[in-house]
Order: structure tokens, then sequence, then C-alpha cells
């Protein structure tokens, strides 16, 4: 039945990439540092992209790493894209993108504007990306181990606010999970809940819905997966598909491919050697395949939102039997521009009513915009804070150094050089600067890969997987990675270019100092580009305990753009709690 279905990407999944470094297609994912570099302008489209990044490096293309020349496929459309980052250099961005991950479309231009003037279409998807392994070992393994500070979580004031909220319960034994889901937990190395499961479990296995935010790092993935899994095995129902459509029971959304497939994998590990099929639909990756799974059953959907809408457009996926949504890091999923994807998915005239769902929505930030969102999907919901909302983790030591943009590449060379080589996050605000600076490095023999929206599925999966088992020890990152990455040994973060916002900041340097372990994160303060988020990040320096420093200091007042645990803009009664005492015996 399948064999209408039109594979060929949107025009803007991976098209209209002027500056294509290392965009070979053998597999090899490390940078050529400098290698064969051509370089020049990328691609047979016209210019007309306007450069947003600033810092003074990449300019007008003349490196290249690897094969360079591909991309802008005509169209010369170029202009300013939706992610803030830039066409230029790259003759032609057709399509209009709306991220950086290319979501939007795996197979079609959500705007219509593919294909325009007679041009060659696009090459289909083929990318099959490996098949999960079933191997429990691999699966298990996955997690990071808590460190020393784990302990310290119970001591973090916990706000909850909303009718009616169940008491949190102090392990996982007494959360009532199903044995195998206990198993599972067990044989992942947990063996005390953080403080957003304590709450989090019981408030969504006692039906509610919630909007939950708690530090970067301190297990809300778990916080959401185990009642789901548990309720979906304690009180089954049938599977509905028929080989047309298929009705999965919880769908759970993420803004990047990548973090769409950490919960997927997650998910699978705490269901495994249950009855639960858990699928997943992302772009990059050929559709067939992702169909091919789904309709197979699926009682969990992990998706990004852009593949997620198109399978739901061409009738492969209702809504029909969902009880559960999660809406994971839904500020980004804003930030990002899928607002009208995620109204139509709850509003689609398949989906279950609020309040005959449960409805989730998680993330270390909910600026106030996100807060009106819950209160269009969310039926009568709890509020969950677990410290600060969007407070920085205080396990993150935290330097900021005031550098000139046209330092910054010795400055980060200096860092990088002067002592063991850790494994190291360097995030940039653009790709082409993540692809200047990975080259950069890796023609200095630092093993550098990156990760950004214009490379190939196939070359982020491997450029992770490479970081991840520490065959790379570096990953130059646009925000693409910002969000919810759990990977192991991470010790270092440094912000090459400063992001635009202090919420983005959180997430950044949330990549080290997970679930308990202490890192760190190097800034790069650059007086001329970064004063607009100078008094919110002097602000969030203060409330993680961080040294604030002098160049800093005159804007310590701030905008205070971020808000504090006790905004929950309903109102009403908040009940504040400290988890220490209840916990001694630990
Ligand atoms: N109770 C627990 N005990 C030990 N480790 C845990 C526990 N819960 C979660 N973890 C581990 O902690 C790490 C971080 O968890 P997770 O990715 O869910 O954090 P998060 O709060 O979603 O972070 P982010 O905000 O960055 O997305 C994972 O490796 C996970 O396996």
């Amino acid at each position: 039945m399948d064999d209408d279905w039109d594979e060929s990407p949107s025009p803007s999944a991976g098209a209209g990439r002027g500056f294509a470094m290392n965009g070979n297609d053998d597999g090899d994912s490390g940078f050529g540092g400098g290698r064969g570099g051509r370089g020049g302008r990328g691609g047979r489209g016209g210019f007309g992209g306007r450069r947003d990044d600033d810092d003074g490096e990449g300019g007008g293309g003349g490196f290249r790493g690897g094969r360079g020349g591909r991309g802008g496929r005509g169209g010369g459309r170029g202009g300013r894209r939706e992610d803030g980052e830039d066409g230029g250099g790259g003759g032609g961005f057709r399509g209009r993108r709306r991220d950086e991950d290319g979501e939007n479309g795996g197979f079609e231009d959500a705007n219509g504007e593919g294909g325009e003037n007679g041009e060659e279409r696009p090459k289909p998807v083929t990318y099959i990306p490996p098949e999960p392994s079933d191997d429990p070992d691999e699966m298990f393994k996955t997690g990071i181990a808590c460190g020393i500070n784990f302990n310290k979580y119970d001591k973090i004031e916990v706000k909850v606010s909303g009718e009616n909220a169940p008491p949190p319960v102090s392990s996982f034994d007494q959360a009532n999970l199903r044995a195998i889901l206990l198993e599972n937990v067990k044989r992942s190395g947990y063996t005390k809940p953080t403080p957003v499961q304590k709450y989090a479990l019981p408030i969504i296995m006692s039906g509610r819905d919630l909007m939950a935010s708690a530090q970067t790092g301190s297990g809300k993935t778990a916080g959401f997966l185990l009642p789901i899994l548990n309720k979906l095995l304690s009180e089954p129902v049938d599977l509905v598909t028929d080989g047309e459509h298929t009705e999965p029971q919880a769908v759970i959304v993420s803004p990047t491919r990548e973090l769409t497939t950490q919960i997927f994998n997650e998910a699978r590990k705490f269901a495994s050697g249950s009855v639960l099929k858990i699928c997943i639909a992302y772009g990059g990756a050929a559709v067939r395949y992702q169909a091919d799974k789904i309709r197979m059953g699926c009682h969990i959907l992990v998706a990004t939102p852009g593949r997620l809408m198109d399978f739901v457009n061409r009738g492969r996926i209702t809504f029909s039997s969902v009880r559960f949504v999660v809406l994971d890091e839904a500020d980004r999923m804003l930030d990002m521009g899928f607002m009208p994807d995620m109204e139509k998915m709850m509003e689609h005239p398949t989906m279950v009513a609020k309040g005959e769902r449960q409805t989730l929505m998680f993330s270390a930030t909910f600026p106030e915009n996100v807060q009106e969102l819950a209160r269009k999907f969310l039926h009568s919901y709890i509020f969950l804070a677990v410290g600060l909302v969007g407070g920085a983790n205080d396990d993150v030591t935290q330097t900021i150094i005031e550098v000139d943009r046209n330092k910054k590449r010795d400055t980060v060379l200096e860092i990088l050089q002067s002592g063991e080589l850790e494994k190291t996050i360097i995030f940039v605000e653009t790709k082409r600067n993540a692809d200047f600076l990975a080259a950069f490095l890796s023609g200095k023999n630092l093993p550098t890969t990156s990760i950004h929206g214009d490379r190939e599925q196939r070359e982020r999966e491997e450029a992770l997987r490479d970081f991840t088992r520490g065959n790379m020890k570096i990953l130059v990152a646009t925000a693409v990675a910002a969000r919810g990455l759990d990977i192991k040994d991470v010790a270092h973060v440094i912000n090459y270019d400063m992001p635009k916002d202090v919420d983005e900041f959180v997430h950044r340097i949330g990549r080290t100092g997970r679930v308990g372990n202490t890192g760190r994160a190097t800034s790069f303060y650059d007086p001329s580009n970064d004063s607009s988020i100078a008094g919110d990040l002097a602000k969030l320096l203060g409330q993680a305990n961080q040294e604030v420093p002098s160049f800093l200091e005159g804007f310590a007042g701030g905008s205070g753009g971020f808000s504090v645990a006790s905004s929950d803009i309903r109102g009403g009664g908040t009940t504040t709690t400290v988890l220490e005492k209840e916990d001694e015996e630990w």
C-alpha cells in the first residue's frame, strides 16, 4: 500500500547547502582538516542569503574541508531563515526551513515552494538508521551513572500548584510500578528516584495532566516514561492498526531528531521484556522504513513534530486511541516555529479531547508563552517546579571570559591544548561556523566532529556516535544539540558564541554536570555582540552560586528574563517542600 508513498524530501531537507564540508557519503564522519579544500561558494544556486553570523569567521566561504561545492541546488532564494542561521555562502536555500533540524519535511515542502521553475527534484531520503539493539547489555548501559552530588537533589526546593496534587513517593517501590518496570529501573542502575520523578510518578499515575520543570540532567525522561508505560501495561487497550492507519496510545513529541532518538531508546529500555511496541518518526531518515514499523502496531510513538504531522496528514497516523500526549522541551518547539504543528495535532479531528487524555509538558525552562500553551492544551493540570524554573545547574562550575570575536579561535585552542583533552562540546551560533571550527580544530590534530542541521542525517548520527563513544573528544554543535542530549562523561561545555537568551544557555551548559556529576562550562563573552544577554546572565550566575565577572557586574540588575519557581501563571495556592528530611535513610 505504500507504493504511492513519495519519499522525495522537501527542498529544505539537505538541499541548498552551499557549504558542504565533508559531505562524503562514505560514512566517514571525521573532518578532513582542510583536506581537499577547493573552497569557495557552494552550489549552483544564486546567492542572496544574508549572513547573520557576524563573528568575523567563516566569511567568504573560502574554507572547505572534504568535498566542497555541493548544495545550492538552484532556486537562488537564499533569504534569511527563521532559525536565524544564515543562508549565505550557500546559494539558495530553497524552501523555507523552520529549524536547524530540517524538520517539516522528510518528503514534502510545507510551504509549497519545492520543485518550482521546473527544477530537478531533490534526491529522496533513503537513509535507514542502524537497527536499535535488543541486546540488554547495550540497552541498559546508555545512562549516565549518578554522581557525588546526587543526594544534594533532595535539598532543592520543590513547588507544586494546582488542585489536589497527590503526595510524592520516596522510592520506586512505593510508586506502585509493575514488576517488569521495577526490574528495568533496577537494571538501569537507578536506586532512588530524583525529585522530579518522586513527584511526577504519582501525579501522572493518578491520571492528572502535568507541566513539570526541573533542572537539566535530573531525570525528567523517566519521570514521564515510567508512569506512561505503567498505565499502558496495567490497563491494556487493544492496539488499532489496519494496514492503512495506526493509532498510537501515547505520542511523545520533541524538537530534534537526536533527542527523539534518545527518548525512543529510553522507552525501549524501560519497556524491555514487555509487550509494548515503541516506534519512532523523525525527519532525515527514510519514511518508508519508519512507516513499515509503525504499521506493525505502535503503543508509543516518539516523533519530531514535522515528520509526525506528515504521517498524520497522509492518514497513516490518527489520534483516536491516544491516552497520553507528551511535549518534551515544548518551549524549544515554540521557538522553532512548531506551534502550528502542535495546534494541528492537539486540535486534530481524531484527537481525544483534553480531560479524556493526559497531556504532559516537561522542560528545564518554561517562559510565560509556554505556560499559555499549557492553559490551552492541558486540563486542570499540576504545575511542578523543582528548583528555579530556568535556573542553571549549580553542579556546573562556570567561567565567563571576555573574548573579542577575532580572538575566539586562538582562545578555544589554548583551552583545549592546556591540559589533558576532556570530552568537550563547543557551541557555536551558526552551521557555517560549526564547520569552520571543527575543521580548524581537526587541523590542529584535535579529534573533532560536528553536528548541525545542514549535515546529512547519517553524518549527524555518526558524529554523535563518535562523540558518545569517545572516538572524537570534541563535538562542535549548533543549538540542535543544546536540548536534552544525555552523553556520558561530557566534562566541559564551551560557549564559543554566546546564545541569544539565557534559557538556551541553561540547556547548553546542562549537557555536563548531569545526575549529580560535576562539570564545567566556559563561555566567551564578546562585549560588542553579547550585551543583550549580560543582565540575565549575571542574574543566572548569581542564582547558581557562580562567580559573576566584573565586566558583567554593571548588568547585575538584569532584565530578569527568566521566571522563578513560584510562577505558575494561574496563581493560586502553591505548596513548597524540601525533600531532604523524608529521605534521611538514604
Ligand atoms: N533515578 C535515577 N537514578 C540514577 N540515574 C538516573 C535516574 N533518573 C535518570 N537517571 C539518568 O540521568 C540521566 C539524565 O536523565 P534525563 O536525560 O532524563 O534528564 P533530563 O532532566 O531530561 O535532562 P534535560 O533537561 O537535559 O533533558 C540519564 O542518563 C538517566 O539515565
